[in-house]
């Protein structure tokens, strides 16, 4: 049985106008334990949304939406969210920031400061435990806010674009840095990406999404074993069908 299973899911918002749309249409998916899914696919055909309902800040208008074959009725400590703002508390440190999580859920103080001192050890921020957020770079708040989501050893990790907003230096670093954790600590992870080439180095599964209404388009096991050579023909191979896949679709849908 998958870890998370999607059936027949529709989701229909009411605009401002009242206007209804649907987001997605009758998408089904099964995501396994312990891989990594990109989500890639055009603005607008409803990764966000996807991404939403899994976290369970969202219900489905149809369909279910399982995690552990239990349906997900809201949001809960085995799902964690990183957002591509850096979602930080301004007024917390980083150190209180990572802890957050572990307090409202009423952790005892030291075993919090263990917590995100092993944290904060991953992630080599320890020199900077207690600074606040204005005073890192967008590289670092967003190591922050990944330490923030993995320390109620959540099972499942959803990330929406969370390197976006960086540079492609620090973005190439994060890559690894969250690759390392994956595999350290047996996450699942969904990861949202507009970044064909993000999507390649990282995913087991990728997940081609198309829109109006969204839905799936493809799924694609990448088998390259991790590290992967950006620089190898095998990379350059699954770039180019996962990059004809999107325009395939943005193509069908002009002739259309
Ligand atoms: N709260 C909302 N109310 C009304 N319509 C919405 C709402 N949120 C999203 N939509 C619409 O639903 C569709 C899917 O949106 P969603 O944000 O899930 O797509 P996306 O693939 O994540 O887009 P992007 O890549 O641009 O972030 C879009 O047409 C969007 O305009």
């Amino acid at each position: 049985m998958p870890l998370i299973s999607i059936e027949h899911v529709s989701h229909l918002y009411v605009g401002t106008g009242g206007t209804p749309s649907w987001a997605l249409r009758d998408v089904s998916l099964g995501l396994e334990r312990g891989r990594f899914t990109c989500l890639v696919g055009p603005s607008g055909c409803g990764k966000t949304t996807l991404l939403q309902l899994i976290a369970g800040f969202l219900k489905p208008t149809a369909g279910s939406v399982q995690l552990d074959g239990k349906p997900i009725s809201g949001p809960g400590p085995d799902r964690s969210v990183v957002f591509q703002e850096y979602a930080l508390f301004a007024w917390f440190t980083v150190r209180q920031n990572v802890e957050f999580g572990l307090r409202v859920a009423g952790m005892k103080a030291a075993e919090r400061h263990q917590r995100s001192d092993e944290l904060l050890a991953m992630i080599g921020m320890s020199h900077a435990a207690d600074r606040y957020p204005h005073e890192l770079s967008g590289g670092m708040r967003q190591r922050v806010a990944v330490a923030r989501a993995l320390a109620i050893h959540p099972e499942v990790v959803l990330m929406d674009e969370p390197f976006a907003a960086v540079d492609a230096l620090t973005r190439a670093t994060l890559q690894e840095e969250l690759l390392r954790l994956w595999q350290q600590l047996g996450l699942s992870i969904v990861f949202i990406t507009h970044n064909v080439d993000e999507a390649v180095f990282l995913a087991d599964d990728v997940v081609v999404m198309s829109a109006h209404p969204g839905s799936i388009q493809e799924i694609m096991t990448i088998d390259m074993p991790h590290p992967r050579d950006r620089g190898s023909p095998e990379f350059a191979r699954w770039y180019a069908r996962i990059n004809a896949a999107l325009h395939r679709d943005q193509k069908q849908k002009q002739a259309a």
